[in-house]
């Protein structure tokens, strides 16, 4: 099983002080990885830190906002000095915002599409020439059921994330030749804080609406734990998936595979 380890690998994964980016980023570290994060402010860096060092995972933290191309471009030369190249990019930070189309401001949709699709381009043309030169490469993109579906008050976001599959597959047509694999990753609705509204129990005791249908809706009948993504992107970072190049894997507990229950 050797070529599962991750073992002397470089992974960044950005927005990782807590959720998904940072189950992620426990997965890599119980597979070999060194570990470095960035999140947009020092109090989530440093929540972070503690929280890796209390898992007795040694990270390196830094501020960074993604969004920021001159930012990047600083944070990864920092990286390659304090750290080492980057072996593994996992584009995981991002925004939503659940507002009706016809309410959001034009300034509210772009602010998503530049969290969610501009700034996995800017991060990763900021470490794709390092990999080229190390002629190895993997870099992984958390996509959504969103790049596949839309739902009401998420037309931003769907827009960013329906993107970024098509940025993934676009990085794999145009680097797949350094050995550099680009693969995304469909969460499917997975418990964190960005979906914590959608859980909140109703003033009656009762349970959010959402969660009812979320629950019907995934055959695992049950929400994701972000840890259920840690194999799978161990996986996708790992040598044992050399030839997967371009490809969005859903780990959405059945959803995008199940027409949904009848009424009854
Ligand atoms: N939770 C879900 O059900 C779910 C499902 C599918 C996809 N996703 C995606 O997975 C990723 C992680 O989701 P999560 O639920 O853990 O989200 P989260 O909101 O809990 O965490 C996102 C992280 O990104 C950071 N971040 C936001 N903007 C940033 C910026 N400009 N620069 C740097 N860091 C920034 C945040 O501070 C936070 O640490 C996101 O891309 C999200 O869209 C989540
Ligand atoms: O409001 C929503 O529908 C959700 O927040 C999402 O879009 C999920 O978080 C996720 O991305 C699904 O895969």
């Amino acid at each position: 099983m050797s070529s599962f380890s991750l073992e002397g690998k470089i992974a960044l994964i950005t927005g990782a002080s807590y959720g998904i980016g940072m189950a992620i980023a426990k997965g890599m570290a119980a597979a070999g990885a060194t570990i470095v994060f960035n999140d947009i402010k020092q109090e989530l860096v440093d929540k972070g830190l503690a929280a890796y060092e209390e898992a007795g995972i040694k990270a390196h933290g830094y501020v960074c906002d993604v969004t920021n191309e001159d930012a990047v471009n600083e944070l990864v030369a920092k990286i390659e000095a304090e750290v080492g190249v980057i072996d593994i990019l996992v584009n995981n930070a991002g925004i939503i915002k659940r507002i009706p189309m016809c309410e959001m401001t034009a300034a509210q949709f772009r602010q998503v599409i530049d969290v969610d699709l501009n700034a996995p381009f800017i991060v990763a043309k900021a470490v794709i020439p390092s990999m080229i030169k190390k002629g190895h490469g993997k870099i992984i993109n958390i996509c959504s059921m969103m790049s596949e579906l839309g739902r009401e008050t998420v037309s931003a976001y769907a827009a960013a994330k329906g993107g970024l599959k098509m940025l993934t597959r676009n990085i794999c047509s145009e680097y797949g030749e350094y050995n550099i694999q680009c693969n995304g990753i469909g969460p499917g609705y997975i418990a964190t804080p960005q979906t914590a509204p959608l859980r909140e129990i109703q003033p009656d005791g009762s349970r959010h609406p959402f969660d009812q249908f979320i629950i019907a809706k995934t055959p695992a009948a049950r929400w994701g734990e972000a840890e259920d993504l840690a194999g799978p992107a161990v996986f996708l970072a790992s040598d044992a998936s050399n030839f997967v190049n371009g490809h969005v894997l859903y780990v959405d507990g059945g959803i995008l595979a199940y027409i949904g229950k009848q009424p009854q």
